[in-house]
């Protein structure tokens, strides 16, 4: 059996918190290291007993890097990993709309010879999208609807009361890279489409704030030389976190899981 025994987790919020609870059991995945914020490290010790906790990945002695912290998390942790040879799996994958940084990660990967992974998360068919990209793609467009709490404490806010709203609201149109960027806890899935399918500036984001929904629904509509589908995911947030699709943990677990499977699906 392959195995990975020494895992650096980083974050331990809503999706970290669950994967680990997912990987408790599992004797092929091990995570030895939770990287918190330096100041969150005691409390986090007491919820994880099991594991290390660090503020920073250690420099030696590990497998694996899992991202599940954030945008921030990426040029603190993930670059530096990937350039010591670390191979990394990103759930944050709305960093990349930061001008350069995907490049710096495509640089580190390769200085480091390793290779970052950047999972579906919250969305489906990114290997269909991935697929009828090498085909050629004419248009894409990602509706990203969520209950009006999932969207407190971002610009949605700004000249409107979340709580007042009667109706579906569109909070923003316009590109997935402007999207990622100004909802970095809420667009990720925006930024995953485009990278998957037309590009950062290419694909059409609509982000909408709903009274009427209680789950976090995702849509894609894609055409080209395949032909088209039209994708939606009614996604049950996690209790700790109402920005956050459940699925996004099973994905990542999933990731991890498909490194040491013998037959990966
Ligand atoms: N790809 C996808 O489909 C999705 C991706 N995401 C991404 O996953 C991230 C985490 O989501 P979720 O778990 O729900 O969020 P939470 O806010 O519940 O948890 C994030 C945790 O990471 C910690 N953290 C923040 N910055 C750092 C850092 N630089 N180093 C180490 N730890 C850090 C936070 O600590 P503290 O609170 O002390 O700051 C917090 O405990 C989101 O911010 C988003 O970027 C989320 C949903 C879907
Ligand atoms: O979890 C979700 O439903 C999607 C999400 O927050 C994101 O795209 O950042």
């Amino acid at each position: 059996m392959t195995t990975i025994t020494r895992i650096a987790l980083i974050g331990c919020g809503a999706i970290g918190t669950a994967v680990l609870e997912l990987l408790r059991d599992d004797p092929a995945l091990r995570v030895t290291v939770v990287v918190v914020p330096a100041e969150g490290m005691a409390a986090a010790q007491k919820a994880v007993p099991d594991a290390e906790v660090a503020s920073m990945v250690p420099v030696a002695g590990i497998d694996l890097v899992v991202e599940t912290a954030g945008h921030a998390a990426i040029e603190e942790h993930v670059l530096p990993a990937l350039a010591r040879g670390t191979p990394c799996v990103v759930a944050s994958v709305g960093a990349l709309s930061a001008a350069g940084l995907a490049e710096k990660l495509e640089a580190a990967a390769i200085a480091g010879r390793t290779q970052v992974q950047l999972i579906p998360g919250a969305i489906g068919a990114i290997d269909a999208l991935a697929a009828a990209r090498i085909g050629g793609l004419d248009s894409v467009r990602y509706t990203g609807r969520k209950p009006p709490k999932a969207w407190k404490g971002t610009p949605a806010e700004q000249g409107r009361d979340l709580d007042a709203l009667t109706e579906a609201t569109v909070i923003f149109e316009g590109s997935a890279r402007e999207a990622a960027l100004l909802y970095p806890k809420n667009a990720n899935v925006a930024a995953t489409v485009s990278l998957a399918g037309l590009g950062l500036d290419k694909t059409l984001v609509r982000l909408i704030a709903d009274p009427a929904t209680a789950e976090n629904v995702h849509t894609v509509e894609a055409e080209g030389a395949f032909g088209s589908f039209e994708l939606t995911m009614r996604n049950k947030p996690l209790a700790a976190n109402p920005k956050t699709s459940a699925l996004t943990v099973y994905s990542a677990v999933r990731a991890l899981r498909n490194r040491v499977a013998p037959l990966a699906i």
